[in-house]
């Protein structure tokens, strides 16, 4: 099959504006202004070496008397599956995909990050578009004990780095389930916890309730030396994103596997939003590229069954608590986004705006737990009919 010509990116779009004309836009497109950090050569050199695309983006902060900058660097890292064909042996296609990962883990390293996240399901196709249950259900591993936590968590005490690793996750104690899991392991290479997808996909190519139900992990935070984080799956979804920041997060990472033209006008906007109305860093993740299966499968949408996956628009970004965001990586390519953020600038934002003062959550308790109920009846105001006596 030739590959189709994929647009590369809505930055490098912008880029070739005038340039005052460019700095108008990404003005209003983007919000306040960001500044340079600096990336030692050597990660520049091995990024070009291994066809990773990198940049990186600075938020700014004000000082503050009081409180001393919390800064940190994080790692948003999006790959493509490809050159491994989706039929490659399980063992092997992790196995290549740990080689790679450690590479884009060093160049990390090498630039001063703390915290790295991966996309959803990155030690495996995206193959929940065929329903076929084999050979992907063995792709599911133990989140605490499996090889890709076993693998990261010696990156993570080598490069003092806390490593969030979405995967399949396998729960042998709890009948063999399987779940969409992120793992989240310290800068010390010790399993601080997981956090299971809560809400689950059922449209298109998403055929997602084939394999693992809703997750039951709540909303944890994890508290981390370089700040408390979260992993927010549930990008479509806001009262997903409000709990964790109700649960005290800073850094919120939303690793996906998006594609399609239905998806893609979203995926700018809703953890942009998330961050703005919740006052923490969003940081949202997504694989790239086609994936091509053996066997033809149907998107129920009518058309001739294929064996290509949606399109995975690759474009990760970080939105900082005042809507100024980075950034994106390519739709096109491997790609490593460094940003750096004082977390300082979520209280700073939570004074300046003052939502969560206006935020009114008792209300919308008492109208969810209404409208939880089968018997709810909703709240619409009709214009009243005429009595008969008066017509
Ligand atoms: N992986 C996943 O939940 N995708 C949802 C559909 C999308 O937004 O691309």
């Amino acid at each position: 099959m030739s590959e189709i010509k994929e647009f590369e990116s809505v930055d490098s779009a912008l880029h070739q504006l005038p340039k005052d004309d460019y700095e108008r836009v990404k003005k209003i497109l983007y919000g306040s202004d960001t500044h340079e950090i600096s990336v030692p050569e050597e990660s520049k050199e091995m990024a070009s070496k291994y066809n990773i695309e990198l940049i990186s983006c600075g938020f700014n902060c004000k000082e503050e008397q009081l409180r001393s900058p919390k800064v940190v660097r994080i790692g948003l890292f999006q790959h493509k599956l490809v050159p491994f064909p989706t039929t490659t042996p399980i063992q092997e296609m992790k196995y290549a995909l740990f080689k790679f990962a450690n590479k884009a883990i060093r160049i990390a390293a090498r630039a001063g990050v703390n915290i790295f996240c991966f996309p959803e399901t990155w030690n495996m196709p995206y193959a929940f578009c065929t329903r076929e249950k084999t050979p992907w259900c063995e792709y599911a591993e133990n989140a605490q004990f499996g090889p890709t936590t076993k693998m990261l968590q010696e990156l993570a005490t080598i490069h003092n780095m806390v490593i969030i690793s979405p995967i399949l996750e396998r729960d042998e104690i709890h009948n063999d389930s399987i779940w969409n899991t992120a793992v989240v392991i310290d800068n010390h290479g010790d399993y601080l916890g997981k956090h299971r997808k809560n809400h689950i996909p059922r449209t298109a190519d998403f055929s997602e309730p084939v394999y693992y139900a809703e997750g039951n992990t709540g909303h944890p935070v994890f508290e981390t030396e370089f700040g408390k984080i979260a992993v927010c799956f549930g990008r479509h979804h806001p009262l997903d994103w409000l709990v964790f920041g109700l649960n005290g997060a800073e850094l919120v990472f939303c690793p996906a596997a998006a594609g399609g033209v239905a998806s893609e006008p979203l995926w700018s906007i809703e953890s942009r939003n998330a961050a703005i109305t919740n006052n923490y860093f969003t940081c949202a993740v997504n694989r790239v590229g086609t994936e091509i299966f053996e066997n033809e499968f149907s998107s129920g949408d009518g058309k001739q069954p294929h064996r290509d996956s949606e399109y995975f628009y690759g474009s990760s970004f970080v939105t900082a608590p005042n809507g100024t965001r980075s950034p994106g990586l390519s739709r096109t390519k491997n790609g490593l986004l460094i940003a750096e953020m004082d977390l300082n600038l979520c209280r700073q934002v939570k004074d300046q705006w003052g939502f969560q003062l206006a935020q009114r959550l008792e209300i919308y308790a008492e109208c969810l737990s209404k409208a939880t109920k089968h018997d709810f009846v909703p709240h619409v105001i009709r214009k009243a009919c005429r009595p008969s006596s008066t017509l």
